[in-house]
């Protein structure tokens, strides 16, 4: 579990991490997303202890990361595995050389070393390309390799920095699949800083969003993609251009595959008897739900009754506009 609480960090008296708070329990997948410059990185080499912090507690199972001597921070490291966006492999070794490297720095037995090493290139499913050294693998090849390395001793944590950014959207996918499934079956926490939405979407189950060094929002996935706080938005960008009618009101409903049904619409129309245009609509896929945004245009006679509906059906509503 990492526990971290009112964590503080400056550079020449910069403040780079403002009084940082969050929880990632064992097994869970975390976004950490953000401008560059928001701090991800260093909260991330803060987890791992290459970084130390001014003040706050950063603690990994019970263990306060900083403050301790090489030998314990060496020691406390081999439960943490990363991997980048640039792979950082060592371009003079094989696959294999690559994979058995943090064994061999560990003074494993080769026998030991063999057995791990060919265990993970078959997890990462990269085992024909055992002797291949990096040059002739593709970026999708390369992070499997890099994934698997990060995996050889037992790490509990999985740290990515920005880890699918080099790659196209389908080998994207399979990396975010191969991650899915290190995290379901081998328990082990991921903690993903990306500017890719989609890799939130789809893998993760909390996020966290920091702005200039601060949490802005955090909380599961769904919860803040369906909240939409403004520090959310100002990362999406605005790039659906929706043209909302002059009259009536508009308003924009969030609603999850959990708490509303996909009728929500024509049973309001039919309980309420009032009538509504559509203005827009969609419906976007994450780890475990489906959320539905809806924007339409009632009477304004008629907003008193669809606020009392949509507040007895738990749906989330905002006008954006009102004649
Ligand atoms: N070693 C350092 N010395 C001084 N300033 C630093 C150092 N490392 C990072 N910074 C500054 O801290 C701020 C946060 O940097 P960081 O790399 O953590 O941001 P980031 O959110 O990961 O950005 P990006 O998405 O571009 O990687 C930046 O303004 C950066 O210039």
């Amino acid at each position: 579990m990492i526990e971290i609480s009112n964590l503080q960090k400056s550079f020449n008296e910069r403040k780079i991490l403002k009084n940082i708070s969050f929880t990632i329990d064992d097994g869970e997948i975390c976004g950490l997303v953000g401008r560059s410059g928001a701090g991800k990185s260093t909260l991330l080499r803060c987890i791992n202890g290459l970084e130390s912090y001014d003040a706050g507690s950063l603690k990994i199972d019970g263990f306060e990361v900083k403050n301790h001597s090489e030998k314990e921070i060496r020691q406390f490291r081999k439960n943490i595995g990363m991997i980048f966006q640039s792979f950082s492999l060592m371009e003079r070794k094989t696959v294999y050389q690559n994979v058995a490297l943090p064994m061999e720095c560990w003074g494993y037995g080769k026998e030991e070393i063999d057995k791990r090493v060919k265990e993970l290139l078959k997890i990462v499913d990269i085992e024909d390309k055992i002797h291949e050294k990096p040059r002739s693998l593709s970026g999708g090849q390369k992070q499997r390799v890099a994934i698997a390395r990060a995996l050889t001793l037992h790490p509990k944590i999985l740290l990515c920095d920005e880890a699918t950014s080099a790659l196209d959207p389908k080998t994207t996918q399979s990396i975010l699949l191969l991650l899915k499934k290190i995290n379901e079956t081998l328990g082990i926490a991921v903690v993903f800083v990306t500017h890719q939405m989609s890799v939130v979407r789809q893998i993760c189950h909390k996020v966290c969003i920091l702005e200039n060094g601060e949490i802005m929002a955090k909380g599961a996935v769904n919860e803040v993609f369906m909240d939409q706080p403004q520090s959310l938005r100002n990362l999406l960008g605005e790039n659906e251009e929706v043209i909302l009618p002059q009259d009536g009101v508009t308003i924009k409903i969030s609603y999850s595959g959990e708490n509303v049904n996909d009728r929500l619409l024509s049973d309001m129309a039919q309980k309420i008897g009032v009538g509504f245009s559509l203005v827009w609509a969609k419906t976007e896929k994450y780890r475990d739900t489906v959320l539905g945004f809806v924007i339409i245009n009632v009477d304004k006679n008629h907003i008193s009754l669809v606020d009392k509906y949509l507040n007895d059906v738990g749906a989330r509503w905002e006008v954006l506009t009102n004649e």
